[in-house]
């Protein structure tokens, strides 16, 4: 539990690594090497110590580079030993993050088979997994569920397909990707997600040999290789960390630089930051985001696949928006239960209506479906301090910056949950002057 005194503008320096988004799977892609990775610009997050814990179990060596992991966050990955760990270890791992999904190829095409403990993640909506099961299926892969997870087995080489994608998902682009560069000849995937974070694992892969060409028209062709080498790599910084940041600034009136910030990977975030009445300034080593004074302006956006504006910055965002004048609304179209967070802000005096409708221009999978999937918010409205538990990554440090911008104390609890994703958040929000002790 933290107790957070708001009421205060955060105010300071933070440094971003890499991105959560990127680097548990640019670990995951070490296993595809015949030798070492060298991974720069790890945090120290939840989700790195588990993709550690579930690689260490299947024989990869995993150590930290010459400083600790404390300035340059380098990591030092050796599958020469990969084996099959224990599904009873394995297992510890359920509902842990949706990482272990991207093992299927990697394990596949080393050992034959791979056992996939329950996905965790987020809870904020279904998220199915069935166009990774969908795909490794038209690999060549057997696909087993079993009650505590999926069982794979391949009982020759994968083969290279054509796979065109409902919907451009991440995680679905990134298994054809991880199980493609190693598969017996071409791969032509349709209906790629184009995620900065997916570039970025496509170029780490390049360097590892694979053969893989973008096309227009989200159309990615992989040639499959016989073997790949291991990788030296800088992961590209944490878009969705820098976007909380900037959020909490406009929230509480602050004025935060975020030290190895990137701008290209944020001009969408960008434009709406200053719509809304931000001011940013992009320097050589980072992003300033400040609170101008005044009143902020009420916006409508919508959420959608790179390169729209990113599901992730939205909670956070909502934050900010309770402060702006008039109606805000948020048409969220890639997940159908993101808003259960806005039930804390309301408590907190936030003016928030979810509606079931698709309020923007695109209609999306889950218009008529009775999911609460578009917000309006009305504002500016005074917060006040609460007790908050905190339900997931995201929504958990929306609760927080609400709370710092709340008149009065709040009991936040659950924080754990925010490690998954925001590295040493408590001692950052500390050196921003914010109120909190544990
Ligand atoms: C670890 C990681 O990188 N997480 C990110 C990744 O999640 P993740 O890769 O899980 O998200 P996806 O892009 O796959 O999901 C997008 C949508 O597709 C649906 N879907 C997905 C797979 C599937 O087999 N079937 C299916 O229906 C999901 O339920 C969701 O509605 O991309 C999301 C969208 O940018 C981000 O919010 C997450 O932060
Ligand atoms: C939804 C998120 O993450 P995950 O896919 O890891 O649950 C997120 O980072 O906001």
């Amino acid at each position: 539990m933290l107790e957070v005194r708001g009421g205060n503008p955060l105010d300071g320096t933070v440094r971003v690594r890499g991105a959560k988004n990127l680097v548990p799977k640019a670990m995951v892609a070490s296993l595809l090497g015949e030798t070492p990775s060298v991974l720069r610009g790890v945090p120290q997050i939840r989700d790195v110590e588990i993709v550690t814990g579930l690689l260490e179990l299947h024989g990869v060596r995993v150590a930290s580079g010459p400083d600790g992991d404390q300035t340059d966050g380098e990591l030092h990955l050796d599958p020469a030993d990969v084996a099959s760990g224990s599904i009873v270890d394995i297992d510890a791992h359920a509902g842990s993050s949706r990482i272990p999904i991207l093992f299927c190829g990697p394990l596949l095409h080393s050992l034959g088979q791979a056992f996939i403990p329950d996905l965790g993640g987020c809870h904020i909506g279904d998220r199915p997994i069935n166009f990774h099961l969908d795909v490794l299926r038209k690999f060549g892969a057997e696909v087993d569920k079993t009650p505590g997870g999926i069982m794979l087995k391949a009982h020759s080489r994968l083969q290279g397909t054509k796979v065109e994608l409902p919907y451009p998902s991440v995680g679905a682009t990134e298994q054809v990707l991880l199980t493609a560069v190693r598969a017996e000849g071409v791969t032509e995937l349709r209906g790629a997600a184009i995620e900065p974070e997916i570039m970025d694992l496509i170029a780490l892969l390049q360097k590892m040999g694979a053969i893989i060409t973008v096309d227009t028209d989200r159309v990615v062709r992989i040639e499959g290789v016989d073997s790949l080498r291991g990788f030296i790599h800088r992961a590209l910084p944490d878009r969705n960390e820098t976007a909380s940041w900037a959020s909490a600034a406009l929230a509480t009136g602050g004025d935060i630089f975020v030290e190895g910030a990137s701008q290209p990977e944020l001009i969408t975030f960008l434009n709406v930051f200053r719509k809304i009445g931000g001011e940013f300034d992009v320097q050589e080593t980072g992003i300033r985001f400040r609170h101008p004074g005044g009143k902020l302006r009420s916006f409508a956006l919508e959420t959608d696949v790179h390169p729209g504006f990113m599901t992730d910055w939205q909670q956070p965002l909502v934050v900010a928006m309770t402060q702006a004048e008039g109606l805000s609304i948020i048409h969220e179209t890639v997940y159908e239960n993101r808003f259960g967070f806005t039930d804390a802000l309301r408590d907190m005096g936030a003016q928030i209506q979810l509606y079931r409708e698709c309020l923007g221009g695109t209609p999306c999978r889950f218009g008529r479906r009775n999911y609460q999937h578009s917000a309006v918010i009305s504002g500016p409205t005074d917060l006040k301090g609460t007790r908050i538990d905190v339900p997931d990554l995201r929504g958990g440090f929306s609760h927080l910056i609400a709370a710092l911008a709340a008149q009065g104390t709040s009991e936040v609890h659950g924080i754990e949950l925010i490690n998954r994703g925001y590295e040493n958040f408590l001692d950052k929000l500390i050196g921003l002057g914010a109120e909190v002790s544990a």
